[in-house]
């Protein structure tokens, strides 16, 4: 069998395992042979690529962030025109299936791809979190680190000034890694995107930490958040080429109106790609190379438009279809867990 291989949407700690895993599983157990194709989708449109082998090279690549074979966005009605392009391109290099490591985007592609008679099997990856069907995506649990291990040393700092401190971290849709971050670290707030928040009941909740001869105040707010419209109006960004509402500082503007509305001295932390970039966690490293090789078994076994996902401890595969019907956001349960440390 020949397998194609991509990585697509935003880059994760965790994809260069899973793409190892698949090198190793396909050629190791199964003689394949492997092509990867660069800068996701654009690869496929424009036939670029890279013989791929079981060699020390690729071995070593566990451990490494990013992916060897690049990433990019696309816009999707650019993947729609070109889908003759794609299928050319597969027959050309002889793709017996095609594996895209993505997030929801990429896999909404895979799932089309798939409905188009191209045989996929996806892998979802995204440190957002935010995939349905699956318990958790690699790239998850070393963003999660990243950002509490920022807001641990935020809080001493904060302390020392007696100074509100806003830390922004990433999460377009969901606020996984805000909730989790934010729990993990003792944060006093957490905003996320599945609650609009308040700005008099957040500045409320500053003063009475305060008054109570608390020495600071840490609230993490993931990038998406957004205030309750009529407590606050926040910039317009528009959106980008690729589709995606392009954001214009959340924590900055909230941090303008807490220290108007009620005078005490705010500082704003903005992680960014400082969560996605370097070495995975031992835990992404480790469901990384799982997904790679129930992916690389599920494409010998023919089991096309399907995902691997992670259930329990078990590896299962789920269809496309059904994962990327909708995003996994945070439930207002598990955000009502986390509000029991608020204030
Ligand atoms: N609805 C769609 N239909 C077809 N293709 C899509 C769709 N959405 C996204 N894609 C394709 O998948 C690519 C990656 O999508 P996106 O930029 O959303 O990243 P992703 O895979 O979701 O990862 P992440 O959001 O975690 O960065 C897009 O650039 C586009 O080419
Ligand atoms: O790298 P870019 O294109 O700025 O994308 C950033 C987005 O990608 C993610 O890191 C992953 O989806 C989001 O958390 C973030 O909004
Ligand atoms: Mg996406």
């Amino acid at each position: 069998m020949r397998i194609g291989i991509l990585t697509g949407g935003g880059d994760c700690p965790g994809l260069n395992a899973v793409i190892r895993a698949v090198v190793r599983t396909a050629e190791g157990r199964y003689g394949s042979t492997i092509v990867g194709f660069r800068d996701g989708w654009r690869g496929l449109l424009e036939d670029r690529k890279v013989e791929m082998r079981n060699e020390d090279r690729i071995d070593r690549i566990l451990a490494r962030g990013g992916t060897i074979l690049g990433t990019a966005r696309v816009n999707p009605q650019k993947l729609y025109d070109g889908l003759d392009r794609i299928k050319q391109t597969l027959e050309d290099n002889g793709i017996d299936v095609l594996i895209p490591i993505g997030g929801e985007g990429t896999l909404t592609a895979g799932s089309w791809l798939a409905d188009s008679g191209v045989p996929v099997v996806g892998v979802p990856k995204t440190i957002d979190n935010d995939i349905d069907c699956t318990d958790v995506t690699f790239g998850f649990d070393t963003a999660l680190t990243i950002a509490t291990d920022a807001i641990d040393r935020l809080h001493t700092t904060a302390e020392s000034h007696q100074r509100v401190m806003l830390v922004e971290v990433m999460g377009r849709h969901a606020g996984w890694i805000a909730l989790q971050s934010g729990m993990a670290s003792g944060a006093h707030l957490i905003l996320v995107p599945e609650q609009p928040f308040d700005v008099d009941e957040v500045c409320d909740m500053v003063k009475k930490r305060f008054q109570r001869g608390d020495s600071h105040f840490i609230c993490v707010v993931a990038e998406g958040a957004a205030p309750d419209p009529a407590s606050m109006t926040l910039k317009e960004g528009g959106i980008d080429e690729f589709g995606h509402k392009i954001f214009t500082g959340v924590a900055q503007q909230l941090a303008v109106e807490i220290e108007r509305r009620i005078g005490k001295e705010v500082r704003t932390t903005v992680l960014g790609h400082v969560q996605r970039g370097g070495t995975p966690t031992p835990y992404d490293r480790i469901l990384a190379t799982r997904f790679g090789v129930h992916a690389t078994d599920a494409a010998h076994d023919g089991q096309f438009g399907q995902m691997v996902a992670l259930h329990g401890t078990e590896i299962d595969l789920v269809p496309l279809s059904e994962a990327t019907k909708q995003l996994k956001t945070v439930p207002l349960e598990r955000y009502r867990e986390a509000a029991a440390f608020f204030g």
